[in-house]
């Protein structure tokens, strides 16, 4: 495709995203279903300046200020996701001096909401827990997140993947802190790899595999994954049980759940029971109460630990959508605990960096709850032998290594928060 059509393409994709009326992924796939004819690197391109401009809304706009043409038009030639020589051929000649005077800006004369590029209002709840370290957090947030895979241990081991993928060509190196987690040299086609197709490998943040490790479910338990979506953890958790027990895999939303199955198809776990539930008193939540040995609740959540891979919620959530949030959050960890039995454990997970979605509801659920013992996470952690589990942990002096807090400029994961406790006997 000319340049020239490229960037009209990218100007009418970064109108559509920045409607912010719908998540940033489905505005991209409607985008390409309408726009058939379009090659994988035209694709990647599209795809990859829309995401820029979302990360750096705030900069790109300042940039806009200046210029000619329309505001879309000036954020896809800013974000462009292509080498500039070929960028510049889709260009006027005032486009193209304005371009060069935008590279020319100095980063370090930009004032901070240019750098940071986050809602002032999240800017706050950052700072307050990681102090001098807010500039490289949010640096790292506006850096797309790498690829991470799961591999599936029912059917092979992490080297016997990792050699697989060297033979396709695939550089993945071990994830640093999961036993199961291998990071991918940039973004190659994995769906049609022998690997994938045959559920050696899941694509799943080392964050998200560090939560199912936590739950540490074991062979022949019953186990609930209360908000299990399209089954992430839930493909993890059933590994971790080795096929055997019983792997309940609930969530409000059927079409969500009908994702996971063809991932269990591929897996070889036939100890998954997916089920559509209406809401967390559904009365098939209730005949299973007091029944099982571990239960997550990976909560629905702002999605703020996300922003690498999701840089649209950043001004797609706002302060009100959070307080409801925490409603919820507290409404479906107390349903789902009344399953757990005594000596059970609990796990309470979010995808979310702000503490009122965190701390917040642990405590909050700790309050009203005597009979659940708080777990330490780093000592759990530390008993299934995590290297470093404390530096994945809290360290507040009063509790060190209370929950689990996952940091993309500390980790590499995204950002994740949880906590455990075990039901007294
Ligand atoms: C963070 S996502 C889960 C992601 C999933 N565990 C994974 O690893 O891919 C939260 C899920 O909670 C579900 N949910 C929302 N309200 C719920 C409720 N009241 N009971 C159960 N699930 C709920 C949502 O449909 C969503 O799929």
């Amino acid at each position: 495709m000319h340049p020239k059509a490229l960037l009209d393409a990218a100007t009418e994709l970064v109108r559509r995203v920045l409607l912010l009326d719908h998540p940033a992924d489905t505005v991209v796939s409607r985008f390409f279903r309408e726009h058939r004819a379009l090659g994988p690197r035209e694709r990647a391109t599209l795809a990859e300046t829309a995401y820029a401009v979302l990360r750096r809304k705030p900069l790109y706009e300042h940039l806009a200020r200046a210029g000619s043409g329309s505001r879309e038009r000036r954020l896809a030639i800013l974000g462009f996701h292509a080498p500039r020589d070929f960028l510049k051929q889709a260009l006027s000649e005032p486009e193209k001096a304005w371009l060069d005077a935008c590279d020319a800006v100095p980063p370090a004369e930009l004032a901070p909401e240019y750098r940071h590029n986050l809602p002032s209002w999240l800017v706050a709840p950052l700072r307050a827990q990681v102090g001098d370290e807010f500039d490289t957090l949010a640096a790292a947030l506006l850096e797309p997140a790498p690829l991470d895979l799961r591999v599936n241990t029912l059917k092979e081991k992490r080297a016997a993947a990792q050699a697989e993928l060297a033979q396709a060509a695939i550089k993945a190196i071990e994830t640093p802190y999961s036993p199961w987690g291998l990071r991918i040299d940039g973004k190659p086609a994995l769906q049609k790899l022998d690997a994938f197709t045959r559920g050696a490998v899941e694509v799943q943040d080392e964050g998200s595999q560090l939560l199912a490790l936590l739950l540490d479910a074991r062979r022949g338990e019953m186990v609930a994954d209360f908000c299990a979506g399209a089954g992430g953890k839930t493909l993890a958790i059933g590994a971790t049980m080795r096929n055997t027990g019983r792997l309940y895999a609930f969530d409000v939303s059927a079409h969500r759940l009908d994702a996971l199955k063809p991932r269990l198809a591929r897996s070889g776990l036939s100890n998954v029971h997916p089920v559509a539930i209406a809401h967390e008193r559904d009365e098939r939540v209730k005949r299973l109460k007091g029944k099982m040995d571990r239960v997550l609740v990976d909560a629905p959540c702002s999605g703020l630990g996300t922003l690498r891979r999701n840089p649209d919620l950043k001004w797609r959530q706002q302060p009100k959508d959070v307080a409801e949030l925490q409603a919820r959050q507290l409404a479906i960890l107390t349903s789902a605990a009344r399953l757990v039995k005594p000596g059970g454990r609990l796990v309470y997970a979010t995808c979310s960096v702000l503490p009122d979605e965190n701390e917040a509801i642990a405590a909050a659920f700790g309050a009203e709850h005597a009979d659940f013992e708080p777990l330490n996470v780093a000592e759990l952690l530390q008993a299934l032998k995590l290297p470093d589990a404390a530096a994945l942990c809290t360290t507040d002096a009063a509790q060190p290594g209370q929950y689990l807090r996952l940091w993309p400029h500390r980790h590499g994961t995204d950002g994740f928060f949880a906590a455990a406790w075990q039901r007294k006997g």
